[in-house]
């Protein structure tokens, strides 16, 4: 190697000074191992972004190549949990003596999970996108936990109304007279019977929860079931009639505006006493070609807002 290289970021004057909050690299290509409760570690491909902050205001630049190669080693030689990040954060910030105190990772993945189907005993996979953010701040670190969970909401607005016209055309088919049950449960089974269905639409929670410096553990799997049990009408996997039934049946039983959506998800969230968290609900609207969507936060002070 040569020995006489020259090294612009410790010895060139920067053009400008001044403090920078984050500097870093985004878009770098890094499969790991991911270890989470209740999971046996999974391989995922990961986008990362690697930041630290440059108070030293006449310093040119950042040392990228010592950031790079710290989640070079998270990648080839560890397995990613909290602690392997938190060792990750601190090389981050040794390595840059002088020049900074803050560091930051943040890894955008898919994790694929098993899925059970409703009632037929299948199972299939079922991929669910994931941001972890960890930052560490005045020695302090925290962890930044995104999920996405696509579901199906049927309106309950388009319900009712359809309910109406199938109440409208049951009174045009039978009277007193004629009434009888077998006729009306031959009816019930036609779609002049069934005349009306309501609209329903795939939908997206965006939930985003904090875990303090205290978390020994990540754990995606608990989270996204809670979310999943919560909704009732997650997407699913591997679906045989007898699961599509239920689907319909779920649906039916679980009508949601955005609202209501959103009012379930934060009640759980407050139930599982995160720190603070941050939830948005899409409804990709099949009536309208715009989205309903409803935003709530917990309400900390200085904590995340709407
Ligand atoms: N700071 C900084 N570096 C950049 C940027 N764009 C590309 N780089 C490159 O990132 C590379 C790595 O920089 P360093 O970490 O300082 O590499 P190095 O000097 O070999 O490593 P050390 O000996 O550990 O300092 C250099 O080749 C820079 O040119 C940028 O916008 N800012």
């Amino acid at each position: 190697m040569q020995t006489n290289m020259p090294d612009i970021a410790d010895t060139a004057p920067a053009l400008q000074t001044g403090k920078l909050d984050w500097v870093g690299m985004g878009e770098i290509e890094l499969p790991f191992i991911f270890e989470s409760k209740d999971l046996a570690p999974v391989t995922v491909n990961a986008k990362a972004r690697a930041f630290v902050n440059l108070h030293k205001e006449d310093a040119k630049g950042i040392h990228m190549s010592r950031l790079f190669l710290a989640l070079d080693l998270l990648s080839t030689e560890q397995q990613v949990n909290p602690q392997t990040i938190a060792q990750a954060l601190d090389t981050f910030i040794t390595s840059h003596e002088g020049l900074s105190d803050k560091a930051q990772i943040e890894f955008k993945f898919e994790l694929p999970l098993r899925r059970k189907s409703l009632l037929s005993g299948k199972a299939g996979w079922k991929s669910y996108p994931i941001t972890l953010t960890s930052t560490i701040e005045n020695n302090v670190i925290s962890y930044e936990l995104t999920v996405d969970v696509t579901y199906s909401s049927t309106c309950p607005c388009s319900a009712a109304l359809a309910r109406q016209l199938i109440q409208n055309a049951f009174n045009e088919k039978f009277n007193q007279e004629t009434l009888s049950q077998k006729d009306v449960h031959e009816w019930l089974g036609t779609t002049q019977g069934i005349v009306a269905t309501p609209h329903s639409q795939r939908s997206i929670a965006n939930v985003k929860v904090k875990l303090d410096s205290s978390c020994d553990e990540f754990d995606v799997v608990n989270l996204i079931n809670t979310l999943e049990a919560e909704l009732k009408t997650p997407v699913q996997a591997a679906v045989k009639r007898e699961d599509e039934q239920e689907f319909a049946r779920l649906n039916g039983q679980n009508l949601m505006f955005c609202e209501d959506a959103a009012r379930k998800i934060k009640a759980v969230l407050e139930n599982d006493n995160f720190s603070d968290y941050w939830l948005q609900i899409n409804h990709y609207e099949s009536l309208h070609a715009h989205d309903a969507v409803a935003i709530a936060v917990k309400g900390v002070s200085g904590g995340y807002k709407a």
